[in-house]
């Protein structure tokens, strides 16, 4: 039961990017993330990961990205610390990505856009006892975010890009296990933004407290290129897409701080 985002994706009109903003929403994601507008906060705590590898079960692709589920009926993969009150589990990773290099990220740190950006997804499981609850809570879920950057070559990506040829349509799923996340985060995961946000795809529901990574991983051109092969569109559709640009359009702050965890 790992928990997928069918809830979250199922029954949605394709161009989620755009119009389907939720009306009313103060707290909307993505946002651009000005340094020097951001509050240092100095009771905000380190960030304890605890991720077991043996946890990780499936790769699926939804039509919007591929996600990396994990089974989350036990609290084995946890996340705890920083701003956070509870325990969260995790449950799935994803990425966004853009067509070319010049664009891709979702936030972007005073203006500057990376080429892909990594969301490690986790819900309150000291509060709610499923994902599909969680994700309607105003404290349900946190989403670690780590910028991508082109540079050498990723060592630890490499297994999940071997893997992706095999869900390279919507709807596709393999078996993929004993995958550790941590080895997707950046060596320090001391110094990151946070502020209250949303998911990015539909629900678009508020329920994210985001952290955002300073630090960027590095993986390679080719490793990338690679996301870019997969495809938006079902083995049967008549015409193929590439699955590309899975970003959604930056939303407006309404007044909200982002606090950094460094000064
Ligand atoms: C749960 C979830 C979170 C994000 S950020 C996403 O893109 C999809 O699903
Ligand atoms: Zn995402």
């Amino acid at each position: 039961s790992a928990c997928s985002s069918k809830l979250a994706l199922s029954q949605v009109h394709p161009m989620w990017q755009g119009p389907l903003a939720i009306p009313g929403g103060d707290r909307q994601s993505p946002i651009d993330i000005a340094e020097r507008r951001s509050v240092f906060d100095p009771q905000l705590r380190p960030l304890k990961v605890q991720y077991d590898p043996r946890t990780c079960q499936q790769i699926w692709n939804n039509g919007y990205s591929f996600l990396v589920e994990y089974d989350d009926t036990t609290d084995k993969s946890t996340l705890k610390g920083g701003p956070l009150e509870d325990q969260f589990r995790l449950c799935q990773f994803h990425f966004h990505w853009g067509e070319n290099n010049a664009w891709g990220s979702e936030h972007s740190i005073d203006r500057r856009l990376y080429p892909a950006e990594l969301h490690i997804v986790h819900w309150n499981s000291d509060k709610y006892s499923l994902f599909e609850e969680a994700v309607m809570e105003d404290n349900g879920l946190a989403v670690i975010g780590v910028f991508l950057k082109i540079g050498k070559r990723h060592e630890g990506l490499q297994k999940l890009v071997d893997a992706l040829p095999a869900v390279r349509h919507k709807d596709s799923l393999v078996e993929f296990t004993k995958f550790d996340p941590a080895c997707l985060l950046p060596e320090n995961i001391d110094d990151y933004w946070t502020y209250a946000g949303s998911l990015t795809t539909p629900p678009l529901t508020e329920a994210v407290t985001w952290l955002v990574m300073k630090q960027h991983i590095e993986v390679s051109h080719d490793q990338l290129a690679v996301f870019r092969s997969l495809l938006f569109t079902s083995a049967e559709e008549q015409v193929q897409r590439s699955m590309v640009n899975n970003f959604r359009v930056q939303q407006a702050l309404k007044g909200r701080t982002v606090r950094s965890s460094f000064s």
